[in-house]
């Protein structure tokens, strides 16, 4: 809390004149009850109109101007605290987009939304509180207490005696609730992630027929959270009579040795009256204060979890800039030299020893089961994670040593499950080169296959693509996101089993197409089909991480079983003669 107090330093003005003027809400709330004692001691009961008036008139104005600053003072805290939640989800999100898949797997996708949302909503709504309170309950309660003792200090004594009763009770249940704000926020984190994946996978959910399966699972969670929730409740709950109960207790004392000290003439029934109030505003100040205590440390739960994400120091970054390369500029294209990688907590290597090199101008493949690695190679030259061992080289330069903005913009990637965003269709084309003209990208549409489908589509290029893609097949899903990465004019383009939704003709022709807009570049493509791969310059041939066999597709249907294997069960014997 105290360290994400540091995103409260743009607001410092605002800030301080809303705690000034909550501390002068507070003064004239304390002046009231003295107002009222005198109208009652010196105007009613010496039968003075023109006393009582103008101190009514006098409570009004004081009452008019106290509702005021408040209203400013609230206005001025909100403010501040949603001010401090904007700037803290936008560091956030900045921070999380310098993580590498690492961390992402690390936290959790799920987990970061909630931290990044609902626990930045807890915190601001305290500091919110704060601002509101830290001077109000303490000011009320010193100045309640003043105020008292000036009007009576021997009926003081019940204070003494009642508000110890009150902190302490309230104490022991705060105690007993604030276990269950830690568990409640990962509970939160627990019904987000059945959230979303109940969301993003609706058709496979219906397709099973889990629907019922999948609400069971969702109202579980729910019901838990729920649990929890009242568990909280129940013991707050039991808060509020008991505090009823030793204030009104508090009140009928009060009363009572007032009554007797006004029948010995020691007291005047006004100041009774205005000492009932202060006593009422001491304990209303002790609930604040209570109040910011229990509100405190659940907050301080959401900020363990924020300055958690915000602590993480992201696994792949830029070197300081005098170790960078700068000679990346040649077309050199990718180069593996004795490769081994193991993701975080994995037994086995995903990759181990692999050497290659994919030439400008070449077409390499890479072919295997699942599980191979296959996907796990473009992750290395992209930089999405580190090599254990051995280098990754992109135009002769260790990946380490470029620059991340660098490196990756030498590459066209076209991930193996295309991701398109909401906009129109020549935004998402663009998104992989803003300076793209109209013209290019219409180019880019061509050789990806896609200008035919997107000139049938109703508003043409300037057709909206729902969220997620939604309204587009798979297929042109991955000619879209193929005219994405061509429309760079990269040194190097990564293709990851891009074609798997194309037929066989598509597949083809989109093939054709590239090795000639590829000409300078090293395409790297990840593929199933054998058909796909069949006339690469070079094809790799992966099983569990390691090179089973490299060359052409001749050369490896002699040297090869591996590769044999996979033809053979892909490719009929006449398709191949
Ligand atoms: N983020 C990850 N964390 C841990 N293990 C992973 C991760 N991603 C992949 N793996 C594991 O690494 C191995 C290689 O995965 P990779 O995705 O590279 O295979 P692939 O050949 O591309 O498979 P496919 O053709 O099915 O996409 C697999 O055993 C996989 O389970």
């Amino acid at each position: 809390m105290v360290r994400l107090a540091n995103y409260m330093k743009p607001y410092l003005w605002p800030a301080i004149l809303s705690v000034l003027f909550v501390f002068l809400q507070s003064l004239a709330n304390l002046y009231l009850p003295t107002l009222m004692s005198d109208i009652v001691d010196t105007g009613i009961v010496k039968g003075d109109m023109p006393y009582i008036y103008k101190m009514g008139f006098l409570m009004l104005l004081v009452t008019l101007v106290a509702g005021i600053l408040t209203v400013v003072a609230n206005y001025l805290a909100s403010k501040v605290a949603s001010g401090f939640g904007r700037d803290v989800r936008n560091t956030m999100f900045a921070h999380i987009e310098t993580f590498s898949l690492k961390e992402f797997d690390q936290v959790g996708t799920s987990s970061l939304i909630t931290r990044t949302t609902n626990d930045i909503a807890q915190i601001e709504q305290v500091y919110m509180m704060i601002l509101k309170m830290m001077t109000m309950a303490p000011l009320m309660c010193v100045g309640g207490i003043i105020m008292a003792l000036s009007k009576d200090a021997k009926l003081s004594l019940v204070l003494v005696v009642s508000l110890p009763l009150l902190i302490v009770s309230i104490l022991i249940l705060a105690k007993k609730g604030l276990p269950f704000f830690k568990v409640i926020q990962k509970k939160m984190d627990r019904l987000n992630l059945i959230l979303r994946e109940e969301l993003t996978g609706i058709r496979v959910i219906r397709s099973f027929n889990r629907t019922n399966h999948e609400l069971k699972r969702f109202d579980e969670a729910n019901k838990d959270i729920t649990q929890t929730s009242i568990r909280i409740n129940q013991i707050m709950s039991t808060a509020m009579p008991l505090m009823m109960l030793i204030m009104n207790l508090s009140m009928v004392a009060i009363v009572w040795f007032g009554g007797l000290r006004i029948n010995s003439g020691a007291m005047q029934v006004g100041d009774l009256m205005a000492f009932i109030q202060y006593a009422m505003q001491i304990m209303f100040s002790i609930l604040m204060g209570v109040m910011m205590f229990i509100m405190i440390p659940r907050a301080q739960v959401s900020a363990s979890r924020v300055n958690e994400v915000l602590d993480i120091q992201p696994d792949i970054k830029d070197m300081k800039s005098s170790s960078l390369a700068s000679n990346a500029n040649e077309k050199q294209g990718v180069t593996f030299n004795d490769v081994t990688f193991r993701y975080p907590g994995a037994e086995t290597p995903a990759l181990s020893h692999l050497s290659f090199t994919a030439r400008p101008g070449e077409t390499t493949a890479i072919i295997g089961g699942t599980g191979a690695g296959k996907s796990t190679v473009l992750n290395m030259i992209l930089r999405y994670f580190d090599a254990v061992n051995g280098r990754v080289e992109v135009n002769g330069v260790n990946v380490k040593q470029l620059p991340l903005n660098k490196l990756r913009q030498m590459i066209g990637y076209v991930p193996q499950k295309a991701v398109l965003f909401t906009g129109s269709v020549s935004d998402n084309i663009r998104y992989g080169n803003e300076q793209a003209t109209d013209e290019e990208i219409r180019e880019a549409a061509r050789i990806a296959q896609a200008d035919d489908f997107i000139r049938e589509m109703d508003e043409g290029y300037d057709s909206v693509i729902a969220q997620g893609g939604k309204n587009v097949s798979g297929g042109q899903k991955q000619r879209l996101a193929i005219a994405r990465a061509l429309v760079r004019h990269a040194d190097v383009y990564l293709l990851d089993d891009s074609f798997s939704a194309l037929d066989y003709q598509t597949d083809a022709r989109l093939r054709a197409e590239l090795s000639q807009v590829t000409k300078e570049a090293a395409l790297i493509i990840v593929a199933q089909r054998v058909s796909t791969v069949l006339h690469a310059d070079k094809i790799i041939v992966l099983d569990d991480g390691k090179s089973v066999g490299m060359g052409t597709h001749d050369q490896l249907m002699k040297s090869c079983a591996v590769y044999q294997e996979i033809v053979a069960s892909q490719l009929d014997k006449e398709e191949l003669a």
